[in-house]
């Protein structure tokens, strides 16, 4: 049968991956869609780049162009990431009838809506699994396994970098600066990592997450995000003392018709499944009201895993040539967006404060608590014997997100309090 013919735009740590995979596993790709897969050209910023892998040099080219105006080729697979030039390139092949496999979460984050709707109107495949947690099918598992539930919760590790330092402070005590270089040496991080430890990456991939699994049109406004470059050894000490790993995680929830979406550093309980999910692992934990919980585990970066789910998307576009039924998609209406309030989104909390290490200060801080009416779980006192501080940490019960930011600006009015040091939602 004619093979189908590839454009790939991008060859860096994902393009890399994906020609290993289309070209290391051609047999049984081709037994799965009945015709030879060939990536017959590839885009590159600079042809006589040295490159990790031996592709013939007549393939790469850096004119765009060369591979979206070619009659010849039916899929693009766009890895080279970034907004523009990359919308524009994408939008021009759907209007001319290509299918499209993308990882690019920035650009489905931002102006998915946008490119679905393009792909509907030209009749084209638009996939995207490798955008969120790598080399876990979670889209396909949102879009089709819960089809007939009713999702109130998914919470989630979304980005490998951010895991990987994490793990390594933790369990090693390394240096945050150098664990994020060898994040970056391994090809886990964003060509600018700092949406990666600034929580943007997984703020993006919440924005698919979340417009998937509840069905409203959520945006990156949407999410309040806090990355990891604030997290001290302290508090990792000090959560581990209590029983606590520290991880970044996005927070999505639905309460009746309102939603709330975070990404956040989160004290996660040690006997929690996600505490233990480590290194550049992802890991989504999804809630049904009729499936009850459930949890999706694997490498959320890198090579070979990300271009696993890239080339499983490659092969859905050609099952779908194959039945004339590209683009041929239900594409149900979003339902009308409601975000929380403050008063309607509640969590534990872990504060770590710095006081006057002198009798009546523990008193006085609870006090505030209990005039706020935000109830206590634990609170651990620890003297420092060579200095006239001391530091408190209190674990909260529930308390909804207005009473606690009640409790902090009272704090930041009293004397006796020297820093609040560190605030963290607890989950587990
Ligand atoms: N790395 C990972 O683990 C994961 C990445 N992703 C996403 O996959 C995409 C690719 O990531 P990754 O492979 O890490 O990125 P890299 O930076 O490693 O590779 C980017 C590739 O695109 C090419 N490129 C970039 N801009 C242009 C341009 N304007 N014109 C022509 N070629 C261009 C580069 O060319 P040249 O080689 O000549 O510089 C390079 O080959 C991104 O959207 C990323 O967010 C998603 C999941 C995981
Ligand atoms: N930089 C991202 C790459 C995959 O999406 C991450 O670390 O998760």
């Amino acid at each position: 049968m004619k093979p189908i013919k590839v454009g790939l735009l991008g060859l860096g740590t994902v393009g890399t991956g994906v020609v290993r995979i289309v070209e290391g596993h051609q047999e049984d790709l081709q037994r799965q869609v009945g015709s030879p897969i060939r990536i017959e050209k590839i885009l590159v910023q600079n042809p006589t780049k040295a490159r990790n892998i031996a592709v013939d040099a007549g393939k790469l080219t850096d004119d765009p162009w060369d591979i979206i105006r070619d009659p010849e080729i039916d899929v693009i697979i766009e890895v080279m990431g970034g907004i523009e030039p990359t919308k524009g390139f994408i939008l021009e092949a759907l209007s001319r009838g290509k299918h499209i496999v993308t990882a690019n979460k920035d650009l489905m984050a931002l102006h998915g809506t946008e490119i679905l709707a393009k792909a509907v109107e030209h009749r084209c495949d638009v996939l995207y699994e490798a955008s969120v947690a790598g080399g876990i099918p979670i889209i396909r598992t949102l879009a089709e396994g819960f089809s007939s539930d009713r999702i109130t919760k998914i919470m989630g590790i979304v980005n490998g970098t951010t895991n990987y330092i994490l793990t390594k402070m933790s369990q090693e005590g390394a240096a945050y600066e150098d664990v994020l270089k060898e994040a970056q040496e391994l090809g886990y991080a964003e060509a600018d990592p700092t949406s990666d430890v600034e929580g943007l990456d997984a703020a993006r991939k919440m924005t698919i997450l979340g417009s998937l699994g509840f069905g409203v049109n959520v945006e990156l406004s949407d999410v309040s995000v806090k990355g990891i470059t604030g997290i001290t050894k302290e508090d990792i000490l000090y959560g581990k003392k209590l029983g606590y790993e520290v991880k970044l995680l996005g927070i999505a929830e639905r309460q009746d018709d309102h939603i709330s979406i975070s990404v956040q550093p989160t004290m996660v309980k040690t006997s929690h499944p996600i505490s233990s999910v480590n290194g550049v692992f992802n890991a989504v934990y999804v809630y049904g009201e009729a499936v009850g919980e459930t949890m999706f585990y694997g490498p959320g970066a890198g090579e070979l895993p990300t271009a696993t789910s890239i080339v499983a998307d490659l092969v859905a576009v050609v099952k779908n040539l194959r039945l004339g039924v590209n683009g041929r998609k239900v594409l149900a209406p979003y339902k009308e967006k409601k975000l929380k309030t403050d008063e309607q989104i509640s969590a534990k909390n872990f504060i770590l404060l710095h006081v006057e290490d002198k009798a009546g200060v523990l008193a006085q801080i609870t006090q505030v608590f209990a005039e706020h009416e935000v109830s206590l779980e634990s609170v651990l006192q620890h003297p420092n014997a060579n200095n006239p501080k001391a530091e408190i940490i209190i674990i909260t019960h529930d308390a909804n997100q207005a009473s606690m930011k009640k409790v902090l600006k009272h704090f930041e009015t009293m004397d006796v309090i020297q820093t609040i040091q560190s605030v963290y939602r607890v989950e587990g």
